[in-house]
């Protein structure tokens, strides 16, 4: 994890970018999204946590910036970066030779059957597959093709194991790899092929 905030660092990243309570404020967003997947209202409820949250809202769009500019590019501090969008994981070690990281679905992951949903899982693993196809390119790379095995349930509100690498590199294209497990028990793997960005490619 240290060879990333250093690489991002040697690129003039800022981690602090959000302020010390940033993290916070997505952990709080986060619950209320698993509150958000679960909640039976009544309209009493409703009409009040409408009016709240559109005072929310309207707070903060005063600092909503443009995406670049957004915390979760360089915030290698918190679980993932406080990307809302995606399942919270934390990196243990990244490098040219891999991620290994610790990811937790959450309520509001809910597929079924107190599963997470299987679209949620190919996102984990998007996100951990482009950042080792990126440290072992030395590069930003994008998606081309993903393909998710689902072997056995991933639970909920469980700390999972995720390990992505490189298989291999072929010019631009990356080969990529990943396995989730709860414990001994691999819940899914996936596999991948990233492409290296060429310069100015949008
Ligand atoms: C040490 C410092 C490191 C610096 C970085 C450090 C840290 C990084 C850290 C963090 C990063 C963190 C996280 C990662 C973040 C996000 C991950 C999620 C990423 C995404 O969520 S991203 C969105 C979804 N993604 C798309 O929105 C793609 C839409 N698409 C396209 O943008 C184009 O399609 C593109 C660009 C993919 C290729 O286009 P292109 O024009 O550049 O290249 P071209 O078509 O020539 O393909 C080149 C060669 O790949 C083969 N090829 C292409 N596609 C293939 C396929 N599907 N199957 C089999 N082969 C395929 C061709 O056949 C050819 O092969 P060949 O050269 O052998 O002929």
């Amino acid at each position: 994890m240290s060879e990333l905030i250093n690489a991002r660092e040697e690129r003039g990243a800022d981690i602090s970018r959000g302020g010390p309570y940033y993290g916070e404020l997505i952990e709080q967003v986060r619950g209320l999204m698993d509150r958000a997947r679960l909640v039976s209202p009544t309209d009493e409820l409703a009409l009040d946590a409408i009016g709240i949250l559109k005072q929310l809202n309207d707070k903060l769009d005063a600092a909503v910036v443009n995406e670049w500019s957004t915390p979760t590019w360089t915030r290698f501090d918190l679980p993932a970066r406080g990307n809302i969008t995606l399942p919270p994981f934390m990196i243990d070690h990244a490098d040219s030779s891999g991620v290994d990281a610790r990811l937790t679905f959450r309520n509001y992951h809910l597929g079924g059957n107190n599963a997470a949903h299987g679209g949620q899982v190919a996102v984990g693993f998007d996100d951990l597959l482009g950042m080792a196809a990126a440290m072992h390119a030395g590069s930003i790379t994008r998606t081309a093709s993903l393909t998710v095995d689902y072997r056995s349930v991933t639970p909920l509100n469980t700390e999972l194991k995720v390990r992505a690498w490189a298989e291999r590199q072929e010019g631009r294209k990356v080969f990529v790899r990943a396995t989730l497990h709860d414990g001994d028990r691999l819940c899914a793997e996936a596999h991948g092929l990233f492409i290296v960005l060429k310069p100015g490619q949008a």
